[in-house]
């Protein structure tokens, strides 16, 4: 299979939060708007030994599509204070040329055929709310409220970027939205696949932690 010939696809620079009651009162005073109601259920996918998550690649799918989440840069982490970074890819030959090239084996025909093992599944309820863009900005910045069916609630504030000069601005940004919902927090809110795992997933959670990937 040849290497993708496209341009790499946008950085996600996402921040959690912790949604308290007050949460969508604070979004409709800053005038963002529900846009998207969905329910979806994701199933995460790791091999035996647990190498793609303990080098920060997540491969999940998403209903019936493919995705895989992995930090911008080689070798470094997404999380980067209580912000993190990762980029997106949705085109199944992508995903198993990176996939292959984690594991050092050939590529297969399939996603499937890679054996692997699926170590997480949720299903989550999200709202989203986008805010009114600011004066002078381009950037569109979106609020996700999820619920996910095994008793987790999570906030994130999402913006995209297109290169990683644009990244440290894309942080400051999401504190900034982050203070201004009053859910601010110095420290990195755990998602639902982590609170998946350390749920039901003792040892893999243990060693994520280890490696400094959650
Ligand atoms: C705070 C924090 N979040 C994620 C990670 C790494 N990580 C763990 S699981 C994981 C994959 C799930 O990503 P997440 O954004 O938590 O899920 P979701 O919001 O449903 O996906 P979206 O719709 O945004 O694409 C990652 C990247 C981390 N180390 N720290
Ligand atoms: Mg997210």
């Amino acid at each position: 299979m040849s290497p993708s010939s496209h341009l790499p696809g946008p950085i996600e620079v996402e921040r959690k939060f912790v949604p308290g009651p007050e949460v969508e009162k604070s979004l409709c005073a800053l005038g963002a708007e529900l846009v998207e109601e969905i329910t979806f259920r994701d199933s995460y996918y790791d091999s035996p030994d647990l190498r793609l998550t303990l080098n920060d690649i997540w491969l999940r799918r998403r209903e019936d599509n493919w995705e895989l989440k992995h930090p911008p840069q080689r070798g470094a982490r997404g999380l980067n204070g209580a912000s993190t970074q990762y980029m997106e890819l949705t085109s199944s030959d992508d995903i198993i040329c990176r996939v292959s090239e984690e594991l050092g084996v050939p590529c297969p025909r399939n996603i499937e055929s890679f054996g692997l093992n699926e170590f997480a599944s949720f299903v989550t309820r999200r709202r989203r709310f986008q805010l009114p863009l600011g004066e002078n900005s381009k950037t569109k910045v979106v609020v996700d409220l999820d619920e996910a069916d095994f008793g987790f609630a999570v906030g994130e504030v999402e913006v995209l970027v297109k290169t990683q000069e644009e990244v440290e601005d894309a942080f400051k940004k999401l504190e900034e939205i982050c203070r201004l919902l009053g859910v601010f927090r110095e420290t990195p809110v755990q998602g639902k696949v982590s609170t998946y795992l350390k749920m039901n997933r003792a040892e893999h959670y243990r060693q994520l932690l280890e490696a400094h990937v959650i």
